[in-house]
């Protein structure tokens, strides 16, 4: 078993680092009641999130049920795995089923269009407690983010980290000395899962390592690509190095390419910007022929280029850039998804109209969004549109949140209305079931498909 695995902490009192997080997430748990907003940990990778999360179900006896980006977060799976564990109870016995959506800030793309809704849905109707953990808490949607509340985890400092090594040696019968667990220590920047990779990585095969043993890049996968670009900017780092590191990371070399590009373009002087984008684009034109010629020697060359260049290039420069994603895969990202956003519209229309999609497209679609100009509220409850649908309509982001908020505002006195008038009512048990007979009336698909007609006809 590797050592993060066996060594994941089992209760929160194992926990390294992060107490007064762990400790608002304790309280947080010892005093769930269904009125508790949901909470969101964030924090960088590798510093006990999802850890934490297990931990307190473990200590307070709770089922857990996971949902990660890996599960195709579609509006179905998480309505058909969340939702019922969110709303019925344990069938283990257990007190609580506690819903886990790890990676909170990754619902983008066409599988989780909806996704955001639905957990938008699940946190608002689920009668068990849910934790979401994300790296960036602006990462994860607006929608989502405010209806949580928000716990940081901190990267973990050095002298935290090194006990908690010395730990796993000592378990381990491996002799490591002082200067060893330091290098670990400061090298893993706060990140735990990155510390005990290294350490294990180190000790492979041995009864005692020592400093020249320490091998550093055995750093998390998915920090590296920030390394990588951050020493490759430095133009301090020798080139055998930098080529290492750059077979460490997972990415692609094309993606590397585009994060590259993306942090060469913030340098000041325009020959540096100049000079990094020729090397570059001449590392791009390898590639491409590493490909069409199936001739993978020029792989190296492709590599060599793009660091030991751009290295040069940026060298003296003094610039800290700012690393992040490639812009253009941000632009790819929006553009797929306003197509999803275009196309669940589409799709509600014909449902709703009972005209294919495509004569919706082609002709419907114009006299839709004039009519939804003019009365955007009846649209809304007719298609049951979500802010994004209607901003496709009405072409104004801003005032489509804000009808929305305004008809969720609606919609919430309308049911404490109804359930002030339910206590008020004489307790007869026939008119009971007649009231609830009425809601199930007021919700069935025939009934809301007759709505969206007469909305569109009645113009
Ligand atoms: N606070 C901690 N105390 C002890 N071990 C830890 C701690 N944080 C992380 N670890 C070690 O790192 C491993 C990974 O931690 P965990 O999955 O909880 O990190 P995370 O913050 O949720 O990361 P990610 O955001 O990548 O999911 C654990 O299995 C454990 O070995």
């Amino acid at each position: 078993m590797d050592w993060v695995e066996k060594y994941r902490p089992k209760t929160l009192a194992d926990v390294i680092g992060n107490q007064s997080a762990v400790h608002e997430l304790l309280e947080w748990g010892k005093g769930w009641t269904i009125q508790k907003k949901p909470l969101l940990l964030y924090g960088k990778p590798g510093i006990g999130k999802t850890s934490a999360a297990y931990a307190l179900a473990r200590d307070l006896g709770w089922e857990i049920i996971e949902l990660n980006a890996s599960d195709q977060r579609t509006k179905g799976v998480i309505e058909r795995i969340a939702g019922s564990s969110s709303t019925t109870a344990s069938l283990s016995g257990a007190l609580r089923r506690l819903i886990l959506l790890d990676e909170a800030d990754n619902l983008e793309g066409n599988a989780d269009r909806g996704g955001a809704k639905a957990i938008v849905d699940i946190i608002k109707k689920s009668r068990q407690p849910i934790l979401l953990i994300a790296n960036d808490a602006y990462g994860v949607a607006p929608e989502i983010r405010r209806l949580c509340d928000q716990v940081q985890f901190r990267a973990v400092p050095a002298r935290t980290l090194a006990p908690h090594l010395k730990f796993i040696c000592a378990t381990e019968g491996l002799d490591c000395d002082a200067d060893a667990i330091r290098i670990i220590a400061e090298e893993a920047q706060g990140d735990i899962r990155s510390a005990v990779n290294m350490l294990f990585g180190s000790a492979v095969g041995k009864d005692r390592i020592s400093h020249s043993d320490i091998r550093v890049h055995q750093k998390d996968s998915r920090s590296s690509i920030f390394d990588m670009v951050a020493k490759t900017l430095s133009g301090s780092t020798d080139d055998n190095s930098l080529i290492m590191l750059s077979r460490e990371v997972d990415d692609t070399p094309d993606a590397q390419i585009q994060w590259l590009e993306s942090a060469v373009i913030q340098h000041r002087e325009v020959w540096r910007r100049t000079l990094s984008l020729c090397y570059l684009s001449r590392a791009d034109s390898y590639l491409g022929r590493t490909f069409s010629r199936q001739y993978y020697t020029l792989w190296r060359y492709a590599s060599a280029i793009m660091l030991i260049g751009t290295s040069a290039a940026s060298a003296g420069s003094g610039l800290r850039v700012k690393i992040s994603p490639p812009d253009r895969w941000k632009r790819m990202g929006l553009a797929r998804r306003q197509k999803t956003i275009r196309l669940s519209l589409l799709n509600r229309c014909s449902q709703a109209y009972h005209v294919p999609e495509k004569t919706v497209s082609d002709e419907y679609l114009t006299p839709i969004a004039l009519l939804a100009d003019a009365s955007p509220d009846r649209f809304v409850r007719a298609l049951n549109l979500d802010a994004d649908q209607l901003a496709l309509l009405i072409h104004d982001k801003a005032r489509a949140s804000a009808i929305l908020k305004e008809i969720e505002k609606q919609d919430k006195e309308e049911e404490k209305r109804k359930a002030a008038q339910k206590v008020a009512m004489p307790k007869l048990p026939e008119e009971e079931m007649d009231t609830s007979h009425r809601d199930t009336v007021e919700k069935t698909p025939e009934k809301k498909k007759t709505e969206a007609q007469s909305t569109l006809f009645s113009f």
